[in-house]
């Protein structure tokens, strides 16, 4: 579940600022957001991941008041608990796309890699059409393929909480419905709450609610 009270961030000497005075997402919520270029749909997915503190506000995610926790704890909670699909992949081009889907078990001590995450990769691997692409460089592969490894790291701690910044940009139609519904089965599958970013509208009739972030939030506003 995700709770939001008077939240409001503005980037340091810049006039760019988020403010939204309250959003609810109940625990297995599968939300679009959406919005213009330049709104804060990418600020707000990271002030909600922890990447970002607001100024002042509270966020919470399942619980745990993201917003008040140290720089050590947030980062803990970030890499355990949600999974983040960012708009530019950050796919690391000198690794092979399974080093790439299991990397943050590599770089965190919290995240432990055992036989059991790798057989966990394969497997996403698998449903993602990219099993024969595991060897392979991120260069080598498509977009949709790229795409697809993307999603996979971000699935495969399981997380409460998966993020999705534009994970389906510059696909074509099938590959846009294939990377969304990978996205929307795991979080079923795992009770995750999804939250979206997205400029494609066909998409969002899948979703069981959208947030135009230029629109006031909070229950006045529901
Ligand atoms: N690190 C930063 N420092 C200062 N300003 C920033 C920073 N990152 C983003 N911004 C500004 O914040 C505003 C919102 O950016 P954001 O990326 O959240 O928008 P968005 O809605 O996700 O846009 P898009 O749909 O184009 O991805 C923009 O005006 C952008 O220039």
């Amino acid at each position: 579940m995700i709770e939001i009270e008077n939240l409001s961030f503005r980037y340091p000497g810049s006039r760019f600022g988020v403010a939204l005075p309250a959003l609810r997402i109940e625990r297995g919520g599968r939300v679009a957001i959406i919005g213009p270029s330049g709104a804060g749909k990418t600020t707000l997915l990271k002030l909600i991941a922890g990447i970002l503190s607001p100024d002042e506000g509270t966020i919470r995610v399942d619980g745990v008041t993201v917003s008040a926790l140290d720089d050590g704890a947030r980062r803990n909670f970030r890499i355990s608990r949600v999974g983040f699909v960012f708009q530019e992949l950050e796919l690391l081009d000198y690794l092979s796309v399974f080093d790439n889907i299991v990397h943050p078990y590599r770089i965190n001590r919290v995240l432990k890699l055992d036989q059991g995450v790798r057989d966990r990769a394969r497997e996403l691997a698998e449903q993602t059409g990219l099993a024969d692409k595991l060897a392979a460089l991120p260069r080598e592969l498509s977009q949709g393929e790229r795409q697809r490894a993307a999603v996979c790291r971000a699935l495969l701690a399981e997380p409460g909480l998966v993020l999705a910044d534009e994970a389906t940009g510059n696909l074509d139609p099938a590959n846009k419905l294939r990377v969304i519904e990978l996205l929307i089965r795991a979080a079923e599958r795992k009770r995750s709450t999804l939250l979206a970013v997205t400029h494609d509208h066909e998409l969002l009739p899948l979703f069981d609610r959208v947030i135009d972030i230029r629109q006031p939030q909070g229950p006045e506003a529901e």
